[in-house]
């Protein structure tokens, strides 16, 4: 049978890529740290996925295993042993897993035919499996670069389903929408491209990439921002507040004119995506919580991320981001308890104070048209 290792039991990594791999004939073992979702993985060896909404079926993933990413000697048996890595462990942990790939590569390498080995991160960043190679390959002596060069490929891809936070942690079972879509760049990968069912390729994968993280989160992460503001705790309800609704779908139109422009989308393909996109959001039996959507608002608030980036290409293409300027102001009010990125990003407000704080944050300049926008929307607003 064919090895799978994921990173990152989570609800992406169980609830679609575990699924697609199990559904693709592989015997699927689950890195995690989290040893609630380790011990009862191994206790279960499955679990179910429950697609909501419309012609939503249940799936059982059997024949499950788990290494605790602490027991490192495990991890990097299970690694030289396996025919792909994929992870799901969120951006920030890239560089934490670097080095226990590093490792099971070295011992592929040892052996005289090691064979290709593709590492897949299906990470919300544009190019996480490129990023993930560069941290990889910091571990690495030159001999074994050299190696990881002809025999591993990290193919860059995107992946798009929501997966809200499970109600409860006494099963491993995951609720998801219906939707899934996982593309992977066919240019990057070493030898055979592995069958995965639901895994589709591209040559132009920075396109379909850019679409999703520009549209589908650059709107999530607008609405949750603004809910935050307003007291809404749910997605579904939030995206129903016409104040919201409005600002969301503008910021939408406003990202699409660069990526019409540098991808070659057609205006109304573009449309019909925007408007599929909002009413994903509505879907009420997901019950996603604006706490998740929004999390960790000091990556989503990045210069390259969701909001700003799509700003500043606006004002180049010549149009002024007032939505997008809207959901950023809104976006520097979030503080969630128990959110690491929340809790610093409002010390850097505090400590700095709003001009220098939002240009820490955002890298925009608060004396620039963007930043002098931000700023202004940011002192009207009360919570
Ligand atoms: N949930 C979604 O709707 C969704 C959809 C598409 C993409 N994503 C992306 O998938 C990634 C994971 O998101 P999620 O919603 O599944 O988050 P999650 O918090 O549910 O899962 C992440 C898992 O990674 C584990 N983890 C963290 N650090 C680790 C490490 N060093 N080694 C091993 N495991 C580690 C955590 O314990 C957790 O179980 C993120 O990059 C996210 O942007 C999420
Ligand atoms: O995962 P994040 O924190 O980058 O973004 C939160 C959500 O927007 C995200 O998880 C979406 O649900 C997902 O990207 C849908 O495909």
């Amino acid at each position: 049978m064919k090895k799978a290792v994921h990173f990152g039991a989570g609800n992406i990594g169980r609830g679609f890529i575990g699924l697609l791999l199990n559904l693709s004939g592989y015997e699927v073992t689950f890195i995690d740290v989290d040893d609630r979702i380790v011990t009862g993985l191994n206790k279960a060896k499955g679990y179910r996925v429950i697609e909501v909404g419309e012609g939503g079926r249940e799936y059982t993933v059997s024949g499950v295993k788990a290494v605790n990413g602490k027991d490192i000697p495990n991890a990097v048996q299970k690694i030289s042993k396996a025919d792909i890595v994929t992870t799901a462990v969120g951006p920030g942990a890239l560089r934490a897993i670097a080095p226990v790939i590093a490792e099971g590569l070295v011992r592929r390498f040892k052996a005289e035919d090691p064979g290709y080995l593709n590492i897949i991160a299906c990470e919300n960043t544009v190019k996480a499996s490129s990023l993930l190679k560069d941290y990889v390959y910091e571990e690495l002596d030159k001999r074994n670069r050299e190696k990881a060069d002809m025999y591993a490929g990290f193919p860059d891809a995107v992946v798009d389903r929501i997966i809200p936070p499970q109600e409860t942690e006494e099963t491993l079972d995951v609720k998801v929408e219906t939707f899934k879509e996982w593309i992977a760049d066919r240019n990057l990968f070493k030898g055979e491209i592995p069958e995965i069912k639901g895994m589709e390729l591209t040559d132009n994968l920075t396109a379909f990439v850019e679409r999703k993280i520009f549209t589908l989160n650059t709107g999530h992460a607008g609405t949750a921002y603004m809910a935050y503001c307003k007291g809404h705790r749910y997605i579904h309800e939030a995206i129903e507040d016409k104040e919201i609704y409005d600002t969301v779908k503008g910021a939408l139109l406003e990202s699409g004119i660069s990526l019409i422009e540098l991808y070659n989308f057609s205006a109304q393909d573009h449309k019909e995506y925007i408007e599929r996109i909002l009413r994903r959001f509505k879907n009420p039996e997901l019950m996603d919580s604006v706490v998740r959507v929004g999390r960790d608002p000091l990556r989503k608030l990045g210069p390259e991320d969701r909001l700003v980036k799509p700003a500043e290409r606006a004002l180049k293409y010549g149009v002024f981001p007032e939505n997008l300027c809207r959901c950023i102001a809104a976006g520097l009010f979030f503080d969630a308890e128990g959110d690491e990125g929340a809790r610093k990003m409002q010390a850097i407000i505090k400590e700095k104070g709003i001009e220098k704080g939002l240009e820490d944050i955002t890298g925009l300049e608060p004396s620039e048209p963007l930043g002098q926008r931000i700023i202004s929307i940011y002192r009207g607003l009360t919570l």
